[in-house]
């Protein structure tokens, strides 16, 4: 159902251990169903952490995450077969080629072979992977090596995909196919939660979007809204603005 809250996250803290100060701070995020939801901010700000807390990889002592409604610390398989997570660093085994890594995590999404065997098939294509499908990822270019792990993340066909910064190093090709391959699940159905600090493809790609400093949100709301609210004509020079010019690490 559109407009349901696809995440709904209140007062989140997280501090790594041994770490002098959290790194999430009193953290508050909506997420509707539906949008393609982008989440900016500077080198350290904490948006990997949040991805890891809000995908279920990070425990969370502090607050509330609610993934369509059901906490997800209480509700891990429902978080696993609901979710789809394309993390920064490849998750996939260099050794194996595409398809035996794509039967690898389709197994352990709980998918039955015939599943797995169709979203191979459809997910080789789609990603343009067809002619390397019998050779290891070792081999790959960057570019294929983001598509495969693209592929990876919605072998579940998942109800909201993650995306931590999916077209980092990638050709202009690659990054075509990534963003409509993106666009199209989200007409499909799929919430894209997604970041990047690559502002003119988020600007294309995202519908709402939220700026993180310090490890906490600091402004939500369509690009629009936003830009109209600081006059700001794009989201880089809305980014300057709300974030500052001062390196953070
Ligand atoms: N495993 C860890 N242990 C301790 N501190 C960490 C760990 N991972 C990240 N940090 C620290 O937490 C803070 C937030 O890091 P995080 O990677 O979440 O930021 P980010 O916004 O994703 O940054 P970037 O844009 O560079 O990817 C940084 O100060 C970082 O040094």
């Amino acid at each position: 159902m559109l407009n349901e809250d696809a995440l709904h996250i209140k007062n989140l803290g997280y501090c790594y251990k041994r770490a002098a100060q959290p790194v999430i701070r009193q953290l508050d995020l909506v997420v509707k169903e539906g949008s393609r939801f982008g989440l900016f901010g500077p080198n350290g700000a904490g948006k990997t952490t949040l991805m890891s807390l809000m995908t279920g990889l990070l425990p969370y002592p502090q607050g509330s995450i609610r993934l369509f409604g059901k906490e997800i610390k209480e509700n891990s398989s429902f978080v696993k077969s609901t979710i789809g997570f394309v993390p920064q660093d490849f998750s996939f085994y260099e050794e194996l080629t595409p398809a035996e890594n794509l039967e690898f995590f389709g197994a352990w999404y709980g998918l039955n072979s015939r599943q797995i065997s169709d979203a191979t098939t459809t997910l080789l294509k789609v990603m343009g992977l067809q002619h390397v499908a019998g050779k290891p990822l070792k081999e790959f270019s960057g570019g294929m090596k983001r598509r495969v792990n693209l592929a990876i993340g919605v072998m579940n066909n998942p109800r909201i995909l993650f995306l931590d910064e999916p077209t980092v190093g990638v050709d202009v090709q690659s990054r075509n196919a990534i963003i409509g391959y993106l666009k199209e699940i989200n007409r499909n159905g799929t919430t894209l939660v997604y970041t990047s600090h690559q502002l003119k493809e988020a600007e294309d790609l995202c519908t709402e979007v939220a700026l993180m400093d310090g490890g906490s949100i600091i402004s939500q709301g369509t690009l629009d809204e936003l830009k109209q609210q600081h006059r700001q004509e794009g989201l880089e020079g809305l980014f300057l603005q709300l974030t500052g010019r001062d390196y953070r690490d």
